[in-house]
């Protein structure tokens, strides 16, 4: 099986994305991650950018790393300097890595017009920079910026730069499709010629501007790449670089490739999600392998098939990338989907039971008012247990009150709520200011109920959305509120619609109270009694978890 690097450049690609920046610190923590995941490079940065990263640079010589090797990137020299006397050169030496990657031009336009030189110049900046690296440095990697463009422009000349660098010994080849304009069968059959000239290893870098970034680097390794470069997540200039959270599957998955091992892509979800967070954009629901929606299903002919045999719907076992399938409950349910859910909340309900079709149809019902489930499990949840007599309540609402009071044009509204309720056969009457009605309400609501409950101080709102769901009616328009909330087992979303908005805000506030003191702890105490993890098999051309 042949053994393909995986060349991570999230730290440098990945952080000429716009948006995106990276402190040091976050620098290392990806680092660290990405080593841990068995990532076989991770370029660091441009030493001679910026000194953000000689930080960097600095700070890694003292960390160890398990398996990866960090890479420090730059630049060939400069038109008519020596090597050893070019600073940027310098710089990547002083970075004490043992692999260093430089770029240098392969498409004669870019010679002529960016380097401002002539093309027997390149070839010597190319074969003089990587002869300097290599007297002082284990590993030099060549990426040849533009290649497939220019190879397009001049083959000749695009392949003499590769010459040049594989002569002067350069370890590794990178063909760049730095534009991100070239087509699969494109790449598949430049790629190939090359690989029949040179002895070098040879690697390739794409980038997505045509949305192919990934389909490009696998046409290059089924042409003979024995490493890819790219990010997690695709995040990198322009439109992104190759990503590797979707390159790594399906290399490993799809066409045979070692990359790495079944524990390491078990956590491809949770490095994706992870780089999401330091770069401070939110996951993807719908990315492919790795987002919360890959692997969900909705329709009710989707989900009665899923039932019987997962391959129906699923390209591969979600598990195998360390995600989950998961069955959506909406207008397009079928019996199915009610029964798969009761399954996954522990209910036990059978699909002959007149119980389910009960439920379907509040399940139309309630979305025909405005209701929507798909975000808001918790409230189904507890829609199911209800139907099935197992809904617990932990107290009674008696009533609220909610004032908001503007006295000057200058200042800010005062919003204060009075909440009461029964618990236990004792009424609570409590009161809190807060920012705008709802927060108000939902202090009061906490502070009546803490008294009893002291598990609800665990419960933290973690996102509030309101919808309007019939804007011509404007103020007087229905409102959908969906609220997340969670402990530190899990998080669970729940919806109030209303034409009030601080009612629908409370319907929701009310399903998430009750399903933290009632549901969460059932769950909670499922999960730690959970079994254990299963391995990888593979059977036939599909990869299975084997428990
Ligand atoms: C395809 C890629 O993604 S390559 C990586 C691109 N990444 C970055 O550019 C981010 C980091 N870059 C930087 O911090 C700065 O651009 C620096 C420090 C490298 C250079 O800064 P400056 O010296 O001010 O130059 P500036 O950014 O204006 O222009 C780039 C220079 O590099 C030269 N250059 C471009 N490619 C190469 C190359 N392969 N080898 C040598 N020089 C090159 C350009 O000709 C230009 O030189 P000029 O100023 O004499 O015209
Ligand atoms: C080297 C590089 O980042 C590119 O050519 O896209």
């Amino acid at each position: 099986m042949p053994v393909i690097k995986i060349y991570d450049t999230t730290l440098r690609d990945g952080s000429q994305a716009e948006d995106i920046t990276f402190t040091v610190e976050d620098k290392i923590r990806i680092a660290h991650k990405l080593d841990e995941n068995g990532f076989n490079y991770i370029e660091g940065g441009w030493p001679g950018s910026n000194p953000k990263d000689v930080d960097f640079f600095e700070k890694v010589k003292h960390l160890k790393f398990e398996q990866a090797q960090i890479v420090a990137f730059g630049s060939t020299r400069s038109p008519r300097k020596r090597a050893d006397q070019d600073p940027n050169l310098n710089q990547l030496l002083k970075a004490g890595t043992e692999v260093i990657t430089i770029f240098g031009k392969s498409w004669d336009m870019h010679v002529q017009q960016a380097l401002e030189t002539d093309l027997d110049e390149n070839l010597r900046m190319v074969a003089e920079s990587i002869q300097y690296l290599k007297k002082n440095t284990e590993e030099v990697m060549f990426d040849a910026e533009h290649f497939f463009d220019g190879y397009k422009h001049n083959p000749e000349y695009a392949l003499k730069v590769l010459k040049a660098a594989e002569n002067a010994g350069a370890d590794w080849i990178v063909l760049c499709d730095t534009n991100g304009g070239s087509m699969p069968w494109e790449v598949h059959s430049i790629f190939e010629t090359v690989a029949g000239e040179l002895k070098v290893k040879l690697g390739i870098h794409t980038h997505n501007d045509s949305e192919l970034g990934v389909a490009n680097a696998l046409a290059a390794v089924k042409a003979g790449a024995r490493q890819v470069q790219g990010t997690v997540n695709g995040i990198g200039e322009r439109c992104g670089n190759c990503n590797l959270i979707s390159v790594v599957p399906n290399l490993k998955l799809k066409m045979g490739m070692d990359c790495l091992d079944a524990k390491q892509m078990k956590k491809l979800k949770e490095l994706s999600a992870f780089v999401d967070e330091l770069a401070n954009r939110s996951h993807w629901n719908h990315q492919p392998y790795v987002g919360k929606s890959a692997f969900a299903h909705k329709g009710g002919v989707h989900v009665s098939a899923i039932r019987k045999n997962r391959e129906t719907y699923e390209h591969i076992e979600p598990e195998l990338v360390g995600n989950q399938t998961r069955i959506l409950v909406s207008d397009l349910s079928g019996k199915s989907n009610i029964v798969y859910k009761a399954q996954e909340f522990g209910l036990d309900i059978d699909s002959a039971d007149p119980k389910v079709q009960e439920l379907l149809e509040e399940l139309k019902r309630a979305e025909r008012l405005g209701f929507q489930y798909e975000g808001a499990e918790g409230s189904f949840e507890l829609i199911m247990r209800e139907a099935l007599g197992q809904r617990e309540e932990h107290f009674e609402f008696v009533g609220f009150r909610v004032i908001v009071e503007k006295r000057k044009e200058d200042e800010a509204p005062i919003a204060e709520a009075t909440v009461k309720v029964m618990v236990n056969g004792v009424q609570e009457v409590t009161a809190a200011e807060g920012d705008g009605p709802v927060n108000a309400l939902d202090k009061a609501l906490r502070k009546a109920l803490t008294r009893f409950y002291p598990e609800l101080e665990e419960m933290s709102l973690y996102d509030y959305k309101v919808r309007i769901l019939d804007e011509s009616k404007g103020t007087s328009a229905k409102i959908r509120v969906l609220l997340e909330s969670g402990d530190q087992n899990a998080k669970w979303g729940t919806v109030g619609v209303s034409e009030d908005i601080i009612e629908a805000s409370w319907q929701a506030l009310i399903d998430a109270i009750i399903y933290k003191l009632g549901v969460a702890p059932r769950h909670a105490k499922e999960k730690a009694e959970s079994k254990p993890q299963p391995k990888l098999e593979r059977r036939g051309s599909r990869f299975h978890l084997k428990i």
